[in-house]
């Protein structure tokens, strides 16, 4: 399986609110999605265009999400994952099993309405990567 097209880099914050000002007033962002809720992965998410890639704001939706524990750590947010393209998830996730890395959980629809899953950070040299199936 070769490396795809690097997605978004995913980006936990406290308030995407916040978040999306210093996007916008410090580093120029100029393309700001709307934000909007993913209660099935328990965030809410915005989208920053880039020339070449997206920033992806989250921000936990409850207290069960997935983010709650990284901010609890990490209060003020940071880089929190990277999100690279697959044609195909099911290979992917095969792919990865084979390799004897740990896939979390099964494929499920993700914030650009395909299917998603996560490699362990521990497998990946300490950064959580996510695979997106896309057929761009
Ligand atoms: C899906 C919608 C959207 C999209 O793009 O479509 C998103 O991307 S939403 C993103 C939020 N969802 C997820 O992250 C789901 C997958 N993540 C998980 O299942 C957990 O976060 C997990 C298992 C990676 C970590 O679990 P937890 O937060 O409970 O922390 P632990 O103490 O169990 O962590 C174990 C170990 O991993 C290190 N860790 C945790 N989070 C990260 C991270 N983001 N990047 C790198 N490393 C991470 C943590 O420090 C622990 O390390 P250790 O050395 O054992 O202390
Ligand atoms: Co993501």
């Amino acid at each position: 399986m070769a490396l795809g097209r690097l997605n978004h880099v995913g980006v936990a914050t406290p308030s995407i609110a916040a978040s999306i000002e210093m996007w916008r007033d410090l580093l120029g962002a100029e393309a700001i999605g709307e934000p909007f809720d993913l209660p099935a992965q328990g965030v809410k998410v915005c989208f920053i265009d880039a020339p070449n890639t997206q920033i992806e704001l989250i921000e936990p939706y409850d207290e069960a999400s997935p983010i709650a524990g990284f901010l609890k750590k990490n209060p003020a947010g940071g880089q929190h994952h990277v999100c690279f393209e697959v044609p195909d998830i099911h290979a992917a996730v095969a792919a990865m099993k084979a390799k004897g890395a740990t896939v979390l959980g099964e494929p499920r629809i993700g914030a650009h309405g395909t299917p998603i899953v996560f490699v362990h950070p521990r497998d990946t040299g300490g950064m959580l990567v996510e695979l997106m199936e896309s057929h761009a």
